[in-house]
């Protein structure tokens, strides 16, 4: 839950401790519930007083601005006339963020002009939607028609030429030369499609290409128990390790595992105009909120889900989310809130700590609530100090307008924010919301992953491989319930990447019957000493590990002894060409036969063995999330 020191965070912790005499803090350790720590906490003067409108640089925060997305917009124009359409894309993408919806009309002329057909479309029909002026819809309609044309699906083109000649009817600005000059060839254009129709037979228009991000597949069926998870795992228990992942059967190298959609995912704020708030992928499109300048989604689909649930109460009060230095951690315990209303919440909460039986479900509240939280090993200390924080998320529920269950409409004013102290009316919710929100910070210590894509270079003019080389790049912070039930190892057994919205977790070694299937929190034995691996794992999760490689000292890999078996050589060298030359299925194939081979003969570890694994992990890394740079 680290904060970021260039916020008020920390400062506001300070102020609040300095604030809190011996007896506040002595009656804050005998609470026993979080509802009671955060209720008591919330209504001490320390917090009602606190005058968190005077630390907040409200006039700093982006607004949408319409002189500057005219400018933008202008930019783009002047970008189009030299030719260079990708400066022009993005100067009208940006103009919409900052004043939605200026340039759908302009973006689809440099989509259709660079041979982003579906894309140019799609800007065609928002701008039409949301009313382009009549005397202009001429422009629109026609290009509507020729890309319609280049797709092939001539019947929708025909419709679109006979708008266009409607709409050159309102084009009171336009030359009557022109406007005769247009409606000719428009009448052309249908003469030839209809007749060309005719000789064809009438044949269907081909359907529109959805550019979905891929949607991966469980390997075989899926755990009746667990449907994130393949019936090839189960989940087992025990008093010291608590829930943790086994195979049901032999599991080959290469099988998926894991296939699950957070129950809720944040983007780090730095990445909130160039990727999706609600997929989090990177948009080469970006389709602008209309309400803030804070964000922007993929799809209209995408901007549709956040504003019914989360963005709608997050639009205005992201900026202070941000420039406040919370962690991601906090940002996603306030998301789980926002993402459902506050009546369902007060409902969950009446029978919250009755753990859910049957089915386990990914997008079940309740799950969360019982995922591991280490609540009674922490101290008074800890438990005040996040309660602090949640003080401050609640404070930011109020004015997004949750409480109230009326979505706030405007950007943020330091005179709205007066105090951390919450409106009386608002005691309950703070006690409910509140201790659900101080209960997920616990629980997201130690569950929460980080979504990074990989950030690949460019390939060369003249090259067609994409090289899935580069920087893995930290994105968002996310809770997959069903991936948190899996125990580390730091000799793991699966590798985790992420593809569109999902996670995917696949065997990356053969996994036999009965045994662990590990994830790793962070070190590895190959290359972290035991201690530091021990040491780490102990002050991030809260554990002592007893993994194989720790209990048997297992050597870092430059003091593993290299073997190679039969021919496992020549399988390796036929993978890392494959590789590459960005044939990573082809690959994957020949170092998933090494491993077949080394693990009939010999008892890792061993330097092949883990290189090959290393080989394997790269490959399947490069079936997930990925920008170009
Ligand atoms: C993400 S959860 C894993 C699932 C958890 N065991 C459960 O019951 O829900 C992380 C927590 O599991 C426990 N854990 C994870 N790996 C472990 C291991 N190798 N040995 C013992 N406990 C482990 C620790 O308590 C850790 O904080």
């Amino acid at each position: 839950m680290s904060q970021n020191s260039e916020g008020f965070l920390m400062q506001l912790h300070d102020t609040i401790d300095g604030a809190l005499d011996d007896v506040a803090r002595n009656n804050f350790s005998n609470l026993e519930s979080n509802s009671k720590r955060v209720a008591y906490l919330c209504s001490l003067p320390a917090i009602r007083n606190y005058e968190l409108g005077a630390v907040v640089k409200c006039q700093e925060f982006p607004r949408k601005d319409v002189e500057k997305a005219r400018r933008l917009k202008e930019g783009g124009n002047g970008a189009v006339q030299k030719g260079e359409w990708g400066k022009a894309l993005k100067m009208y993408s940006d103009s919409m963020v900052k004043s939605y919806p200026s340039s759908f009309a302009n973006r689809s002329a440099a989509l259709n002009h660079v041979g982003l057909h579906e894309e140019a479309l799609t800007d065609i029909r928002r701008c039409l939607a949301l009313g382009y002026p009549r005397h202009l819809r001429y422009k629109v309609t026609e290009r509507r028609a020729r890309c319609l044309l280049v797709l092939k699906r001539n019947q929708e083109a025909i419709a679109a030429f006979q708008d266009t000649i409607v709409a050159l009817d309102d084009a009171a600005n336009l030359a009557k030369d022109k406007k005769q000059k247009m409606v000719a060839d428009a009448k052309l254009m249908l003469e030839m499609l209809n007749r060309g129709l005719v000789l064809a037979g009438k044949p269907k228009d081909p359907e529109p290409t959805i550019k979905a991000p891929p949607h991966p597949k469980l390997t075989g069926k899926r755990n009746a128990n667990y449907p994130a998870i393949s019936d090839a795992v189960q989940i087992d228990y025990s008093e010291s390790q608590g829930r943790y992942a086994t195979a049901t059967r032999d599991v080959k190298a290469g099988e998926l595992l894991v296939v699950e959609r957070p129950h809720s995912g944040v983007l780090l704020g730095e990445h909130s105009t160039t990727h999706c708030q609600h997929c989090l992928m990177k948009c080469a499109i970006p389709l602008a909120c209309p309400n803030c300048p804070n964000v922007v989604f993929c799809s209209d689909n995408c901007l549709d889900v956040a504003q019914k649930s989360y963005h709608s109460y997050e639009c205005h009060i992201l900026p202070l989310i941000w420039k406040s230095g919370c962690s991601i951690t906090c940002h996603l315990a306030l998301r789980m809130m926002t993402q459902n209303n506050k009546e369902y919440f007060h409902n969950v909460a009446k029978d919250i700590d009755t753990k859910p039986t049957g089915v386990y479900k990914s997008d079940d509240y309740r799950n969360i609530y019982h995922l591991v939280s280490h609540e009674e090993e922490r101290t008074k200390q800890d438990l005040l100090h996040r309660s602090e924080m949640t003080s401050f998320l609640v404070k930011l529920l109020e004015l997004s307008g949750y409480f109230s269950g009326i979505p706030r409409k405007s950007p943020l004013e330091a005179e709205d924010i007066k105090t951390l102290g919450v409106d009386d009316i608002y005691k309950d919710d703070v006690a409910v919301i509140g201790g659900l929100i101080l209960k997920n910070l616990q629980v997201l210590q130690f569950n929460a992953h980080e979504v990074f894509e990989l950030q690949c270079p460019k390939p060369q003019v003249g090259e067609n491989v994409i090289k899935h080389v580069g920087k893995s790049v930290f994105v968002a912070g996310a809770v997959f319930p069903s991936l948190a039930l899996f125990n580390h190892s730091c000799d793991p057994s699966v590798v985790r990447y992420f593809s569109g919205r999902h996670v995917v977790v696949r065997a990356v070694k053969n996994i036999k019957k009965g045994e662990e299937v590990a994830e790793n929190y962070g070190p590895i034995f190959t290359t972290v000493e035991k201690a530091k691996r021990l040491a780490q794992l102990k002050e991030q999760y809260w554990f002592e590990c007893s993994c194989t490689p720790c209990q048997q000292n297992w050597p870092l890999i430059q003091c593993h002894i290299a073997v190679t078996v039969l021919d496992t050589d020549m399988l390796e060298r036929l993978g890392k060409a494959a590789m590459e030359e960005g044939k990573y299925g082809e690959a994957m194939k020949k170092f998933i036969e090494v491993l077949k081979l080394y693990d009939t003969t010999l008892v890792p570890p061993y330097r092949s063995y883990y290189n090959c694994v290393q080989d394997l992990r790269r490959c399947m890394l490069a079936h997930g999330n990925y920008s170009l740079v």
